[in-house]
């Protein structure tokens, strides 16, 4: 099996106490970043939340914030932009935007939880170049639900049916 060479990338810690983000798995696509500082959300709040860290990708490359499931799965935290985007010449702080989506209770980080993971990639610059038809394709300009109808979209204009992912099976 031929294993890629990791991509070096070059990190400062702003704070000493905030480890070397590492994979916790062979295998894993994303590092833990931590909070630097303690919060508490209110249902519905949402904070920017400092990591420590900051880094120097090579070009070519972004990293994104992801959420992490556990948190998302256990305590309904989000993050508002997800996935965030870490452009290669940013050299600042990177910042997580939580936000508190369970509806009853407050979620509390403490100072160095893990509160997201960041995921660094290969992209592609693109040169665009306007053209005043484009070619075909099957799907054409069909999107936003045409595979199924999505409870949302398919009532009566400002209805407020309960949404359903029944309308969105095939078929229905
Ligand atoms: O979750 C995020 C998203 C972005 N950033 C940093 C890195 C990124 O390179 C920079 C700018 O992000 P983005 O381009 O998404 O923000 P913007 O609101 O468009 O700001 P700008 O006008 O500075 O590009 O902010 C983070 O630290 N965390």
């Amino acid at each position: 099996m031929s294993r890629r060479p990791p991509v070096e990338v070059l990190l400062r810690r702003l704070d000493p106490e905030v480890p070397v983000p590492a994979y916790g798995h062979p295998g894993d696509a994303g590092v833990d970043l931590v909070t630097t500082e303690p919060a508490v959300l209110a249902p519905g709040e949402r904070a920017v939340l400092p990591t420590g860290v900051s880094i120097a990708l090579p070009d070519g490359y972004a990293a994104f914030v992801h959420p992490r499931s556990g948190l998302a799965a256990r305590c309904g935290v989000a993050l508002v932009n997800a996935p965030g985007t870490v452009d290669a010449g940013y050299r600042g702080e990177i910042k997580v935007t939580v936000v508190n989506l369970d509806p009853r209770e407050a979620v509390r980080f403490a100072r160095l939880d893990r509160v997201a993971q960041l995921v660094v990639q290969q992209v592609e610059k693109v040169r665009f170049h306007e053209v005043a038809a484009l070619p075909g394709s099957v799907r054409g300009a069909d999107g936003f639900g045409s595979t199924g109808g999505h409870a949302d979209t398919d009532g009566p204009a400002g209805g407020h049916e309960l949404a359903s992912v029944d309308h969105d099976r095939e078929g229905l």
